[in-house]
């Protein structure tokens, strides 16, 4: 691939633009927004400029109600010999653009399971989908080229293909996405009017379980409404669950012994069946889940230290896998967690206690 066209300068368009001009592909930034435009080309994502002829892939990265019409258009003017887009949803952009009359064979739909709670150019980064799957979904359809020039953008992006049906993509990410979004959404909606004194007793549990929950609601509204059916039917799985463990929770009030002992079973069922999903979710690169053991240091909240904290471990030669940073509130002090193969554990304690960290068990 030599040139591309990146339609949508936001978060996913700047990310893989950054990608594909770090590869020497020449690329052209568009956005219905120019100022947009003017920060990715900024931020060395590409050019300004419109191309003088048919780019090789024209890569749409708009909200996913505006697929199918910006596919079209690009189609129409004959911008580019492929057209990718990568919606969170598959299913109604390919119907949509049938209905606009847009052309099925240079289209591919594609979803990177990758993003970020951010959105815009400013939060874009060339290495967003490294690791991460991308969803492809061609069709008989698709022509042979485009499909090679879309697995040469993830092989550019390093990021892993996955081929799926457009509709079982759209079942499988309410399951593991779009669900996961609004719950996230539920439980950090409740603080909105929560007293101060409760707030200010959030550990790391509320926010791993949150993270998610400052993402935009414009786009957010986009993805769910390309996806209601699919997430309406795993919610309402999670409900008959709700009710259950609500059903369970008043048990375990009740001044009846054996009521009791039922709602703790309810309640022990459920969370082993929280571990055994947990166990299921793959770990960092799309490997299966690994299983690290955490190393926790007590650390300053000072400028330095967590550079100091790393060296000092890449000095031990111990390669760190993942890490967890939990900041204790009102003090200039919190905890991290250096996640590590097991065998490497002891000798990372042992290399930190030398070099003066506190570590806590
Ligand atoms: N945010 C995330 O974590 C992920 C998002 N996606 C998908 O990627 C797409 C883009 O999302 P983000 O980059 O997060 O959003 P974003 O809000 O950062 O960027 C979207 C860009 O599209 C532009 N735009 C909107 N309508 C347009 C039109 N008709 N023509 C030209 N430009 C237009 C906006 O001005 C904005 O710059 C969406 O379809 C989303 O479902 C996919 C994977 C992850
Ligand atoms: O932030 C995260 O962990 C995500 O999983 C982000 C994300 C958001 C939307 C997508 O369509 C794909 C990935």
């Amino acid at each position: 691939m030599r040139t591309a066209l990146v339609i949508g300068t936001g978060l996913i368009g700047t990310s893989a633009a950054l990608a594909l001009a770090g590869r020497g592909v020449r690329v052209h930034l568009s956005d219905r927004d120019a100022s947009r435009v003017r920060t990715a080309a900024a931020l060395g994502a590409g050019t300004e400029d419109a191309p003088d002829g048919p780019v090789d892939l024209a890569l749409v990265a708009v909200p996913p109600g505006r697929v199918a019409a910006t596919v079209a258009d690009a189609q129409r003017r004959g911008l580019a010999r492929a057209c990718l887009d990568v919606a969170s949803v598959k299913g109604g952009p390919r119907r949509e653009l049938a209905e606009l009359g847009g052309d099925p064979v240079s289209y591919l739909g594609s979803h990177p399971m990758a993003g970020r709670e951010r959105s815009g150019p400013m939060a874009a980064t060339a290495d967003l989908f490294e690791g991460r799957p991308w969803v492809l979904t061609p069709t008989a359809a698709t022509d042979t080229e485009v499909l090679n020039l879309a697995l040469e953008l993830v092989a550019v992006c390093r990021a892993v293909p996955v081929v799926m049906d457009a509709d079982a993509h759209d079942r499988a990410v309410a399951l593991v996405s779009h669900t996961p979004q609004l719950l996230s959404s539920l439980v950090a909606a409740r603080l909105t009017d929560a007293d101060e004194t409760a707030v200010r007793l959030c550990g790391q549990g509320i926010r791993d379980v949150t993270r998610i929950a400052a993402s935009d609601p414009g786009m957010w509204t986009e993805i769910l409404s390309a996806n209601p059916g699919p997430v309406a039917e795993v919610l309402s799985a999670v409900a008959d669950d709700l009710a259950e463990t609500v059903r369970a929770l008043r048990a375990l009030d009740s001044a009846d012994e054996e009521k009791r002992r039922d709602g703790a079973t309810g309640i022990t069922d459920l969370l082993r069946r929280g571990n055994a999903g947990r166990e299921r979710v793959p770990g960092k690169h799309g490997a299966a889940p690994a299983a690290y053991e955490s190393v926790t240091v007590l650390i300053g909240d000072q400028p330095g230290e967590l550079a100091r904290i790393f060296a000092d471990a890449g000095r031990a030669g111990i390669n760190i896998e993942d890490v967890r940073i939990e900041h204790a509130t009102g003090q200039q002090a919190g905890l991290i967690q250096l996640m590590v193969e097991p065998a490497a554990a002891p000798d990372l304690t042992a290399a930190l206690r030398e070099r003066g960290w506190s570590i806590r068990q």
